[in-house]
């Protein structure tokens, strides 16, 4: 059975998503380990409340980022993960960290890339006049949201929209095509070539909310 280790920095409910897809679709790996960089993450509660092991490294007791960065691979790869997934963790990782996990080390980011990498992006995308939201799950590169693309999902801007809206609609897509995204990672189901990246058994690696 696959290990599969997951990185948080929040509330955690692409984690609960993660943990719940794995027990009800009876995954052929397991949660070995939900990490934090922060004490105060509301995802260590769930995670704990399900029995599944935490840890925290945080960010702010450490000289450097690649000090922290190496007791958090440390951490992590006494787990023995297949899998290493981010989920709303919210440090850039140090080029020494992602290639110990390259090819094995995804996240889901807020917009879809390559448009709006970075922090803030459902306001940005509003601020741009955009009439289409959404998110990304990729593979993790020492170059910040930019990865090759697993898969997306699309939500429509609708008119008054805050930035709290997008988010929450956008979150709901998420919540479906992440664990998806980290079934076929953990299956060994997906073929990159080049940028572009496949999914073996072809299915659709784009979501599009009404
Ligand atoms: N090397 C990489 N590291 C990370 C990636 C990546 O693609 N390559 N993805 C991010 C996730 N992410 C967006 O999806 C993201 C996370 C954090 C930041 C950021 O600016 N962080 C600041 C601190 C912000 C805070 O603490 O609130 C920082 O690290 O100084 C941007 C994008 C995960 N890491
Ligand atoms: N750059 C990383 C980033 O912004 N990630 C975003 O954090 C939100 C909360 O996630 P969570 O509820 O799973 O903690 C999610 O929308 C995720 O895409």
């Amino acid at each position: 059975m696959k290990n599969i280790v997951i990185a948080i920095s929040g509330r955690g409910s692409n984690m609960e998503a993660i943990v719940r897809a794995c027990e009800s679709e009876r995954w052929d790996a397991r949660i070995a380990l939900v990490v934090s960089n922060r004490a105060d993450a509301g995802g260590l509660v769930f995670a704990r409340e399900r029995g599944i092991a935490t840890a925290v490294v945080d960010h702010r007791t450490f000289a450097s980022r690649e000090a922290f960065d190496a007791e958090l691979a440390d951490v992590i790869d006494a787990a023995a993960p297949a899998v290493v997934v981010l989920a709303g963790f919210m440090r850039i990782l140090t080029p020494g960290f992602v290639a110990r996990f390259a090819g094995r080390l995804v996240n889901v980011h807020p917009s879809l890339l390559p448009a709006f990498p970075g922090l803030h992006t459902h306001r940005r995308a509003l601020d741009a006049g955009c009439k289409v939201a959404g998110a990304t799950v990729h593979l993790v590169t020492a170059e910040l949201d930019h990865g090759p693309i697993v898969a997306q999902a699309v939500v429509p801007v609708r008119a008054g929209d805050t930035p709290d809206d997008l988010a929450e609609r956008v979150l709901v897509q998420e919540h479906v095509l992440y664990p998806r995204a980290v079934r076929w990672l953990a299956a060994g189901e997906l073929r990159i070539d080049g940028d572009v990246v496949h999914h073996t058994r072809g299915e659709s690696q784009l979501l599009v909310a009404a």
